[in-house]
């Protein structure tokens, strides 16, 4: 019999293409991965901003859920867009029922400044759902919001991910430098050491998406049984090479290339 690993997205989503659910699905797809997908909110969007949002009910939200998993192997899952308290809760207690790594991308803001969470439910990330990952892979914006402070240097991202295990609850915790000046460094906490990631700064406003594609890799890269630093290092090669190879689409900060590890399309288009 034929193997696959399945991995599932809980996010919302882009009709352009480039992040939310879109972005993940090519990214499972690409990595050899079986994608799944529960969606939490239809985002009307595209490279220049967010235009309009609708949210499912939180009930229409359990029901995807459950035809997953009544149905569905899943060996890892990550969550993207959850934009307020109810989808949280029904979230986390499916989760219960769910025996696979949980990969959270905890997203707050779109890359064009738009929110894509209720500011006054930001915190229940914190009590709903970070407790019941494996990962938490926040930016440092996002960061800021978790742990409660500024952050200006790799030595305050690096302390940062340490409060969001030993006091969030997180199973381990990756924050991205993406926001910081210099070179391109992630730092993994997993509860016992530091893992550093890094690649040098790609000149590019074409990054729309990259922290779906790179939270989505990561889940991809677990869902077939590879520890989490290996995961996460294979994951950072995946998103370097998109965003390095990525698309001038849109009027706005374009979408990054998932195509990126594929020579025989790539060289089609040099
Ligand atoms: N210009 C860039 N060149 C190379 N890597 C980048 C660049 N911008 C972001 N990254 C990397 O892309 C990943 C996503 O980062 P980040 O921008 O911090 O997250 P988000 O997309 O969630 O805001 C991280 O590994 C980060 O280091
Ligand atoms: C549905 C959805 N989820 C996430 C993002 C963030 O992506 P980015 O910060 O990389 O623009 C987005 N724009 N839309």
């Amino acid at each position: 019999m034929r193997q696959v690993s399945c991995t599932l997205t809980i996010a919302g989503t882009d009709p352009s293409g480039g992040a939310g659910i879109q972005a993940d699905l090519k990214t499972f797809q690409e990595l050899k991965s079986y994608g799944m997908s529960v969606v939490t909110s239809v985002v009307s969007q595209n490279t220049t901003g967010v235009k309009d949002v609708h949210h499912l009910p939180e009930n229409f939200i359990m029901s995807q859920l459950k035809a997953i998993s009544e149905d569905m192997p899943v060996q890892a899952l990550k969550t993207g867009m959850i934009a307020n308290k109810k989808m949280m809760k029904v979230i986390s207690e499916w989760l219960d029922e769910v025996d696979a790594p949980y990969v959270m991308d905890p997203v707050m803001v779109a890359q064009s400044g738009d929110p894509l969470i209720e500011k006054e439910d930001q915190r229940y990330l914190k009590k709903y759902l970070v407790p019941k990952t494996a990962l938490v892979t926040p930016n440092i914006p996002e960061t800021e919001v978790l742990v409660g402070g500024i952050i200006e240097t790799e030595a305050d991202m690096r302390e940062a991910a340490e409060v969001i295990v030993k006091d969030l609850g997180a199973g381990a915790a990756l924050v991205k430098g993406g926001h910081l000046n210099g070179r391109a460094v992630d730092f993994l906490y997993d509860g016992q050491r530091f893992h550093e990631f890094e690649s040098e700064r790609i000149d590019s406003s074409n990054t729309h998406g990259t922290g779906c594609t790179y939270s989505a890799a990561i889940t991809a890269y677990l869902s077939q049984g590879h520890a989490l630093p290996q995961a996460v290092k294979e994951a950072k090669h995946f998103v370097t090479e998109a965003i390095r190879h990525s698309f001038d689409l849109g009027k706005g900060s374009g979408p990054t290339n998932h195509f990126a590890l594929r020579e025989e399309v790539f060289n089609q288009w040099l």
